[in-house]
């Protein structure tokens, strides 16, 4: 137990997202010059910068997307090109990527979760079947899995994406403007939840968003660090909690039993 609670705070600190020397250019235009930068387990970093400064650009490198014009992103680790274990990031691009015509449930959706780079065609077993009751639970939205995803409203289908991205129960979540079109007391929910996430279940966050209120008063006024327009703001993981490991991190379950039992109502508002 000693031995374990060990080995886990020695890993705590670990880089999960390394950015070295990192320039990206669509056609002739440079967006990004010779990024580094590094996200360390459970750090909670905020990306902001004007629009068009390259936030989503960023996002897309590092989940293996788009490919860097020179340096590199590393993951775990891992160089992106070669890294596997895609099971281990949530990802929940830009709202307005999404088709809303496209005819799937909710249910459809956030099981498609699972369909990571490395398994494109994949039975859809019990254990899937419950990881995905757990991930609906999670947030909150199971009397809603038969719904077309389409006939949502904004903060649902926020919902819906984030259960989809939380099914295999990740250690990083990457987030690109997850509030966008949603009214303000849905943002203050959401972003409560997520903290929450970030206190209590141990996950790491990269968040791009245009919410400055948010960003500055859980990460802090000034930037950690700052490339062309982007600026980066961070809790890191020793701000906010010990790194000892416990039975309820990363577990869905967990995260459903404390928003229900917890003082903290951390459900988001828009639920009709
Ligand atoms: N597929 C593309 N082809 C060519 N240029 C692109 C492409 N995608 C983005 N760009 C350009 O790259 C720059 C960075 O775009 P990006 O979407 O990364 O910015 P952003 O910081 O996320 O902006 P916003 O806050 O508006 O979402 C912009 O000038 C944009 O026009």
């Amino acid at each position: 137990m000693q031995k374990n609670a060990i080995t886990a705070a020695a890993g705590c600190h670990q880089e999960v997202v390394s950015l070295d020397n990192v320039s990206f250019s669509y056609q002739q235009q440079n967006v990004i010059t010779n990024l580094s930068f590094g996200v360390k387990e459970r750090d909670f970093v905020g990306l902001i910068g004007t629009n068009g400064a390259g936030k989503t650009t960023l996002l897309r490198m590092i989940v293996g997307l788009l490919k860097p014009t020179a340096g590199s992103v590393r993951l775990f680790g891992e160089e992106v090109s070669a890294f596997k274990q895609w099971e281990k990031i949530g990802y929940v691009p830009q709202k307005n990527a999404f088709n809303p015509l496209f005819p799937a449930t909710v249910r459809e959706v956030v099981l498609s979760g699972l369909y990571n780079r490395n398994k494109i065609f994949r039975k859809i077993g019990k254990d899937d079947q419950r990881k995905c009751e757990d991930a609906l639970q999670a947030m909150g939205i199971e009397d809603l899995r038969d719904k077309r995803i389409g006939q949502l409203s904004g903060g649902q289908q926020q919902r819906a994406f984030l259960a989809r991205a939380l099914i295999n129960n990740p250690s990083l979540l990457i987030l690109d403007e997850p509030t966008v079109g949603i009214d303000t007391e849905t943002q203050e929910s959401f972003f409560h939840m997520i903290k929450h996430m970030h206190q209590h279940h141990n996950m790491t966050f990269l968040m791009v968003s245009h919410d400055l209120d948010m960003i500055l008063s859980y990460l802090g006024e000034r930037p950690a660090a700052e490339s062309g327009k982007l600026k980066f703001h961070i809790k890191h993981s020793h701000e906010t909690q010990d790194c000892v490991e416990n039975d309820l991190a990363h577990s869905l379950k967990g995260l459903r039993e404390q928003m229900e039992s917890g003082k903290e109502v951390v459900l988001i508002g828009d639920r009709n």
